[in-house]
């Protein structure tokens, strides 16, 4: 296991502050945040490029905290790939092992399959100057695999590529994890690249962990309002608590105009007139069909309102709309709708301007108290 405890580090006035998290052999951990946040600095002194001021690194049951980073027995690939551009390709894969001394004959045998199977059999002898992306990071790759090290960091080491061969190397990063049993971290911005990779992941921000564990559950029960903001929950607005019953929260969202009951949420720390966040996925939020609407609008009630729809974005498959409240206090709120493919048999047509009556369902809102 690669276990980090309470890990602290300085940077300049920057400051990362007991930062814990682990990750088992053979797992991927995707540790995410925004910009600044100090992700590479966290990955850096796991790679031993970077002193910890206090806390222990443990990597397969020893204490690594103080080794120097070729004693760590760990690969680590910067964001900008640091190959080597005055050496082919080859030889930057065999630099490691020429570093350990420790280029036989055997070896070369191996660096060749290893070349295969990350699929640049064909580049060996190439310069890395004239490389494109993907090839630079095929060869990064083999390069950090090339000593045969089991536990690899990767710093973002996707972003700069377009989207078919991303997928393509998360892919093949799948494959040689299963295939030579390594043990991954990775840090990215990426959520679907994080949710594709790793089983587990860490959020960090200003230097500190917000929420760590399971990415599944991660995802269902972000901690606070600025975890679920970064775990895709996009709407999200203020609210007060009317009312505390057995199996619901009753809330008035002023900004919305509307009643919202929620499930799914534990009312210990509320009190009535406590001051909340409420929000919901952009997927989540349900149109009623047209034909459901009655004149008397005797369908309105909690968690059901009118909205306008403000702006229409196409997808790939299925639109996002920008809708606005029709009751709500009239400043510039808007609700960020989904709306897939499958549910333009309900509303044939969306267009500027048109009434539309959403549901914002009871268990699908996040309640949070921050
Ligand atoms: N050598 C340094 N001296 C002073 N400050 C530093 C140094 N290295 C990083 N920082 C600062 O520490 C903070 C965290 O940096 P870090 O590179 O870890 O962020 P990050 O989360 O990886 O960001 P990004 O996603 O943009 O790469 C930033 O504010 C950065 O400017």
């Amino acid at each position: 296991m690669l276990d980090i405890q309470t890990l602290c580090l300085r940077a300049g006035s920057f400051e990362a502050k007991q930062i814990s998290f682990s990750v088992p052999v053979g797992g991927c951990h995707a540790l995410v945040g925004a910009t600044g946040s100090g992700k590479t600095l966290v990955l850096e002194t796991i790679a031993g490029l970077r002193k910890a001021q206090s806390g222990r690194i443990y990597w397969f049951g020893q204490d690594i905290t103080t080794l120097p980073p070729e004693q760590r027995k760990l690969a680590y690939v910067p964001q900008d790939l640091a190959l080597f551009p005055h050496m082919t390709v080859r030889e930057n894969i065999e630099y490691g092992l020429r570093m350990q001394k420790n280029l036989s004959s055997g070896k070369h045998a191996e660096i060749d399959k290893l070349a295969h199977s990350l699929g640049i059999s064909h580049l060996l002898d190439r310069s890395t100057k004239n490389l494109s992306g993907g090839e630079r990071q095929r060869t990064a790759l083999s390069r950090a695999l090339a000593p045969g090290n089991k536990l690899l960091l990767l710093d973002e080491p996707f972003s700069a590529l377009h989207e078919a061969m991303r997928r393509e190397l998360w892919l093949l990063l799948k494959t040689l994890q299963q295939q030579y049993g390594i043990t991954i971290l990775i840090v990215t911005h990426d959520m679907e690249e994080a949710f594709f990779l790793a089983d587990s992941v860490t959020f960090i921000s200003r230097g500190s962990v917000v929420q760590s564990g399971n990415k599944h559950h991660v995802y269902q029960c972000p901690k606070n309002t600025e975890a679920a903001k970064f775990f895709g929950v996009q709407n999200l607005f203020s609210a007060e608590v009317v009312d505390l019953m057995a199996d619901k929260v009753k809330l008035f969202c002023p900004s919305l105009g509307t009643t919202l009951h929620v499930t799914n949420t534990s009312s210990e720390q509320l009190q009535k007139k406590s001051a909340v966040t409420v929000g919901i996925r952009a997927e989540n939020i349900v149109l009623k069909a047209e034909s459901s609407v009655d004149e008397s609008d005797h369908l309105v009630g909690a968690n059901q309102f009118f909205c306008t729809v403000k702006h229409i974005y196409q997808k790939r498959k299925g639109k996002i709309l920008l809708l606005q409240p029709s009751k709500g206090t009239k400043m510039e709120i808007l609700l960020e709708a989904d709306i897939a493919g499958d549910s333009f048999g309900k509303i044939p047509a969306f267009f500027v301007g048109q009434e539309l009556l959403i549901s914002l369902p009871a268990e699908q809102l996040f309640l949070f108290v921050d």
